[in-house]
């Protein structure tokens, strides 16, 4: 098992719940969807589980991550697993990326740290991670600076830093929401590639279940912090046992029949 959370807790500075009794566990190779509206707890959930909640905020229970428990661990502990045991690609690139390095640095940033690259090495290893997200000319890419290319382009190298180390787990918190949505499809489908070709676990959150019901066959409906429904795409799509889930996916589908009656 690549990931155990048992009973997640996330209290704010005045010690109210934010997230609750959150549990769900992850092998090797599987997939799992977060699903929920805006406030739900998705990105909190997700956070903790590298140990990267925001200032302020506290974790309570356990998220055990390739057998270390994140929660209550030092920070020193929880630097060697980021980037090499799991990583996170992040709704908005620009998030993740420095607007005023080089991304071939960035790509570099982590090669170096957790396995050591230097020299020709490296820079053969950056090469590589920035063909695998299929982007054309990595050369000129490296050497640009972020607003020098598209958010899609950005998206990739962001992608290209985050599985550089060949991480077990990859996180994707609403990856292609900022995006375009003829480059989301993309995306989407780069995404889903490198995940089955490297047999990484993936934890997919969003709050669109048609990206959702594209990626993973289970998802957990979050609603205020706490797990209503966890269950395969296709049950919640066709028979939701919560009402909560019931509603997402009927405004999912009017949202939907909008589209088809223009
Ligand atoms: N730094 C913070 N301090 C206090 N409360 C926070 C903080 N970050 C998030 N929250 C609150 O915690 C709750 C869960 O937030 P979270 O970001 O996990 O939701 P989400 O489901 O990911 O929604 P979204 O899709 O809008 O990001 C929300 O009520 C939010 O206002």
């Amino acid at each position: 098992m690549i990931l155990d959370v048992r009973n997640l807790g996330v209290t704010a500075r005045d010690g109210s719940p934010l997230v609750s009794d959150v549990s769900f566990r992850l092998d090797a190779g599987e997939r799992l969807s977060l699903i929920g509206e805006s406030g739900s707890g998705k990105s909190l959930t997700s956070f903790a589980i590298t140990g990267l909640l925001p200032d302020g905020l506290t974790a309570t229970g356990r998220v055990e991550l390739a057998g270390v428990q994140v929660v209550g661990a030092k920070e020193r502990a929880l630097v060697p697993l980021r980037g090499r045991t799991a990583s996170t690609v992040f709704q908005e690139p620009l998030t993740a990326l420095d607007p005023l390095m080089r991304l071939g640095a960035q790509v570099a940033e982590p090669l170096r740290r957790h396995l050591g690259l230097r020299g020709a090495a490296l820079r053969d290893a950056v090469h590589t991670a920035l063909e695998e997200v299929r982007l054309p000319d990595p050369e000129r890419i490296a050497r640009a600076y972020p607003h020098e290319i598209s958010g899609g382009q950005r998206q990739r190298v962001a992608i290209a830093a985050a599985l550089a180390c060949r991480p077990q787990l990859l996180i994707a918190d609403e990856p292609t929401t900022a995006l375009d949505v003829t480059v989301q499809a993309d995306i989407l489908a780069l995404l889903d590639s490198l995940v089955a070709e490297r047999g990484m676990a993936l934890l997919f959150v969003s709050h669109d279940l048609a990206v959702v019901s594209r990626m993973t066959e289970r998802a957990l409906v979050l609603r205020a912090g706490r797990v209503v429904e966890e269950s395969t795409i296709e049950r919640i799509l066709t028979a939701p046992a919560d009402p909560y889930t019931a509603e997402l996916v009927r405004s999912a589908r009017e949202l939907d029949s909008a589209l088809e009656v223009r």
